[in-house]
């Protein structure tokens, strides 16, 4: 069988806040099996950015164990841990992120070069991702010419481009208008589906989190 793409083992966080001390997570444990798309469902304050934070090797701060396809982030020096992250995990946040001077071909181009894959290869591959999001025409746009719905395609496939084995989306879809949250929801499930991606993806949205494979719930900093 093979490893989970991630798996937490009795993960913590605490935060200082005004001389209190506020424990967020308090011993989370979970396992995503490769393809698998996993909603993270919780009230606002619940902890489910921090947890998506932990997984994204982004920030310290946490205790108990964090392995990524495999490998122990907390025995990985911060040079293992951004190979990590570069080699298996894509991010897509609620508001864009986009770089504003660059059109969206080149937004979703630029990781790519990053992680070390020829220009040619990468046009082809972020044109193939926006035709599939149904950007095909817009591919010159900056993110300023583009709609919100758009600009929030162009971060999946930006997120998608180096063929994360997980992606973790915090609240995806959050700044949309109902409709337009269904439709890029759908694309994205079915895109990151195609790509046999697995995915933690963090929602208030009941409605949207049955559309996934498998929901867990945070509630007083353990997952129900
Ligand atoms: N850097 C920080 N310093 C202090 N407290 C923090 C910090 N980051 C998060 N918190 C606290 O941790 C708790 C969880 O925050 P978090 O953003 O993870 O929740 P969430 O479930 O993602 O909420 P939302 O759905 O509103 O985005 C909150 O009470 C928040 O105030």
């Amino acid at each position: 069988m093979s490893n989970p793409v991630v798996e937490l083992k009795g993960l913590t966080r605490s935060f200082e806040q005004g001389g209190e001390r506020i424990d967020v997570l308090r011993g989370v444990d979970l396992k995503i099996m490769p393809g698998e798309i996993v909603a993270l469902l919780g009230p606002s304050g619940s902890g489910k950015s921090t947890l998506l934070q932990a997984v994204g090797l982004l920030e310290g701060g946490f205790g108990g164990e964090i392995v990524i396809a495999g490998n122990s982030a907390e025995k990985s020096d911060a040079n293992a841990r951004t190979s990590l992250r570069r080699d298996h995990l894509g991010f897509v946040y609620q508001f864009h992120h986009l770089l504003p001077d660059f059109d969206a071909r080149e937004n979703v181009v630029l990781p790519q070069l990053v992680a070390g894959r020829p220009r040619g290869e990468a046009e082809e591959r972020a044109e193939q991702l926006l035709t599939a999001l149904g950007l095909g025409h817009r591919l010159t746009h900056r993110p300023s010419q583009l709609s919100g719905g758009e600009q929030q395609r162009v971060a999946v496939a930006r997120g998608l481009a180096n063929r994360p084995a997980l992606v973790l989306a915090d609240e995806p879809t959050g700044n949309l208008d109902e409709a337009t949250s269904d439709k890029v929801l759908e694309q994205f499930l079915q895109l990151v589906r195609g790509e046999g991606s697995a995915a933690l993806v963090a929602t208030h949205n009941e409605r949207l989190a049955q559309r996934m494979d498998r929901v867990v719930r945070l509630h007083e900093g353990v997952l129900g």
